[in-house]
């Protein structure tokens, strides 16, 4: 089968197992919309250029229709490609003994096929624990180093993903409803760098019937994830609600989609490359953590360049930018440079300080540590994480009361029973706090007593709330918590000590 050439795969009959002469009509239908999917994958990858000659090309199979049917797509191609197939299958565990049975499957299927399988497995749950992330970040994160081990292994130049132009529709939807700029207004990209090579998503010019056609013209019987219905997903809910009315008012709906993304990204990519340009007109000094630009300057640069300025600076800044940092910062900034106001002054995420003084602006993170002794002063985001002398505290918002969240680098209080928004600061002369069954206690005696020594007391977190009140002093004390309503929101903080 893997020896077909392009013409014989789009011209050979396929059997539907339908025979009877009142049929004829249906299968040729069928047969013609079956090549037509063939062929328009083909052209969306000769269009894109996603595959060349004598490629090896890892396959992201999870067993579902969509990756089933991509890996048995290029399989079937890898001749005419002369390209090297790999299946690569990843297990989150997440969900037992069926995740474990889905990695088997594809195991199974590729066994019976001779076809190239690396599957491998990670606890994500505790992964997530251990570095404070949302449970799809963190899978996102161990799948993704599979992949990248498994493209070393195999000096492979393009991961396949699965993803199809329903996708697309519902990605780029989300991302509008949510609020999005920029790159990612224009969704799924079809090809991007990753490890040693790139990402290619073949499928994106494809809806998922004719994905499911496919599977049922080859016989392939995927598993299905029941996760994919359930309404707690918003990706779902869109599913479910919009592309319905969508599809009806236009079948191919797709099609525009995927024809937006790619002008987005296009002219995304071009004015981008115009704001680069202008910005170092208008930049005074670029230093580690540091930019100082000229007021009068960037204001003279047309709107699109400077909101991609700001962009620009800021991922510059951030190396990664903080989740709680938005679209509302960057307007902030803007509103800031086109005051009339000679000076004012704004806090960003993880303790980046914006400060205008008339024709200057000075974007950084020195402000941190102030004095010789090391203080400072900053405001934690929910959720965001703000970098320390002596570590890094972190926090994040839940909606269930996390059960496993104990320690005394850990703080777990209802959303309602603290006045937000919370700063994280040294300690000042005089500082008190309530303990549980303690009442007040000077700081200076918890760190006596927890013979915490005298030059870390300097550096030491203090967690306060809007109203200046201490309500964590990390790895020691916090304030005694309310009886709570399991329903509520749920804010955890957690302190990661440097060791010193
Ligand atoms: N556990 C996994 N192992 C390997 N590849 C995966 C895994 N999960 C997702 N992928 C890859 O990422 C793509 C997008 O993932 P997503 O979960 O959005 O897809 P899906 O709708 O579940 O697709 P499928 O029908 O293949 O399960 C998949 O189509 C597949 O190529």
């Amino acid at each position: 089968m893997n020896n077909l050439t392009e013409k014989n795969l789009f011209h050979s009959g396929y059997s539907f197992g339908l025979t009877s002469p009142t049929k004829t009509s249906l299968i040729k239908k069928r047969k013609m919309k079956e090549r037509f999917t063939l062929q328009e994958v083909e052209n969306f990858i000769k269009r894109h250029q996603l595959l060349s000659a004598a490629q090896s090309v890892v396959i992201g199979v999870s067993g579902g229709p969509d990756s089933l049917a991509l890996l048995h797509f290029l399989w079937r191609r890898s001749s005419y490609y002369k390209m090297k197939v790999v299946a690569a299958s990843f297990d989150h565990r997440l969900r037992g003994d069926e995740s474990a049975s889905e990695l088997a499957f594809v195991k199974r299927f590729c066994d019976e096929r001779g076809i190239i399988f690396e599957g491998d497995s990670a606890d994500v749950a505790s992964f997530q624990e251990e570095h404070s992330l949302s449970l799809q970040t963190a899978a996102r994160i161990c799948r993704y180093n599979f992949f990248e081990k498994v493209m070393k292994k195999h000096h492979a130049e393009a991961l396949a993903l699965a993803h199809h132009g329903d996708d697309q529709v519902e990605t780029m939807l989300m991302r509008m409803t949510r609020g999005s700029e920029g790159f990612s207004s224009a969704g799924i990209p079809v090809k991007r760098p990753f490890a040693t090579g790139k990402i290619i998503r073949p499928f994106l010019g494809i809806t998922k019937d004719q994905i499911e056609h496919y599977c049922k013209v080859e016989n392939l019987v995927p598993v299905y994830d029941s996760s994919n219905e359930s309404d707690k997903y918003v990706r779902n809910r869109f599913r479910k609600k919009i592309l319905p009315f969508l599809k009806q008012e236009n079948p191919n709906v797709h099609e525009r989609f995927q024809y937006l993304s790619e002008t987005i990204s296009e002219d995304e990519a071009y004015i981008l490359k115009l704001a680069e340009i202008e910005l170092e007109k208008v930049l005074i000094r670029q230093t580690e953590g540091k930019i100082e630009l000229s007021v009068s300057a960037f204001n003279k640069m047309p709107i699109p360049l400077q909101k991609r300025g700001i962009t620009l600076i800021l991922n510059y800044l951030y190396k990664i930018n903080p989740s709680s940092l938005s679209s509302v910062h960057k307007e902030n900034f803007l509103s800031l440079l086109g005051s009339e106001h000679p000076s004012g002054m704004l806090h960003f995420p993880s303790g980046l300080v914006v400060s205008r003084t008339y024709d200057r602006c000075l974007l950084s993170f020195e402000h941190i540590v102030k004095n010789e002794e090391g203080s400072y002063d900053f405001s934690l985001e929910l959720p965001g994480y703000v970098e320390l002398p002596n570590g890094r505290i972190t926090a994040e918002i839940t909606d269930c009361e996390p059960a496993l969240q104990r320690g005394k680098d850990v703080f777990v209080f209802s959303m309602k029973e603290v006045d937000l928004p919370l700063r994280v600061r040294t300690r000042k002369p005089g500082d008190r706090m309530a303990i549980a069954g303690v009442g007040s206690r000077k700081l200076k005696d918890i760190f006596i007593d927890a013979k915490v020594p005298q030059e870390e007391r300097n550096v030491w977190p203090v967690v306060v709330d809007a109203n200046g009140k201490i309500i964590w002093l990390p790895g020691l004390k916090h304030i005694r918590r309310h009886q709570i309503n399991p329903s509520e929101l749920w804010v955890i903080l957690r302190f990661h000590k440097k060791s010193p």
